[in-house]
């Protein structure tokens, strides 16, 4: 909601299944984004599984001040994987810390583990924050659907398999 509307509605009326329309522009590209905020409570399971038919990417977010919903992350990842969808990690609340219970380390290093984008942010504090990370998952999305040769991780990796080559040879040279 933060995202769509840019303000931060601190309770509202969280209905199931509600999917929400707008557009963006992202890297000069016009995105249209249907968004589906998943509740994930009860029965999350077979909501992700229903969600997964039609999803391009996921805002998969926990709370730093609830250590449960970090630990929820590795197997929610797990269904998400079966579709091989964008995804970014988002540690929510941020601007609690006097009841951190995961630290940013801890989320990074998760992240990591899991191959997934990551951001550490404060929904109610920063807008911004929250656009930065739809445009990174957007940004993911629109990357997976390009043509292998167009794609920057693809790009990426060549230019690092490069760099590598080139420096072995030069190690060689000496
Ligand atoms: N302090 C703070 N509170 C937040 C933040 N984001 C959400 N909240 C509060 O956390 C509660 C849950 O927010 P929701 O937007 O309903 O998030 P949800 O993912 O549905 O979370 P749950 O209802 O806890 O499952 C609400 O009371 C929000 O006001 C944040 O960044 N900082």
């Amino acid at each position: 909601v933060r995202f769509i509307t840019r303000r931060f509605i601190g309770e509202y009326d969280h209905k199931k299944e509600v999917t929400y329309r707008c557009s963006r522009v992202v890297d000069q590209e016009a995105v249209d984004l249907e968004i589906l905020d998943l509740a994930c409570k009860d029965n999350c399971a077979a909501s992700l599984e229903a969600s997964l038919r039609w999803a391009d990417g996921f805002l998969l977010l926990y709370s730093i001040t609830q250590r449960l919903s970090f630990l929820e992350v590795p197997r929610l990842k797990k269904l998400i994987d079966q579709t091989k969808q964008s995804l970014v990690l988002v540690a929510n609340k941020a601007d609690l810390e006097i009841g951190r219970e995961v630290t940013t380390e801890e989320g990074q290093r998760l992240a990591k583990d899991l191959r997934c984008g990551f951001r550490e942010l404060s929904v109610a504090e920063s807008f911004l924050a929250v656009e930065a990370a739809g445009s990174q998952l957007i940004r993911l999305v629109l990357d997976q659907q390009r043509p292998l040769p167009d794609r920057r991780s693809y790009m990426l990796t060549v230019r690092h398999a490069l760099t590598r080559k080139l420096t072995r040879s030069k190690t060689m040279q000496w």
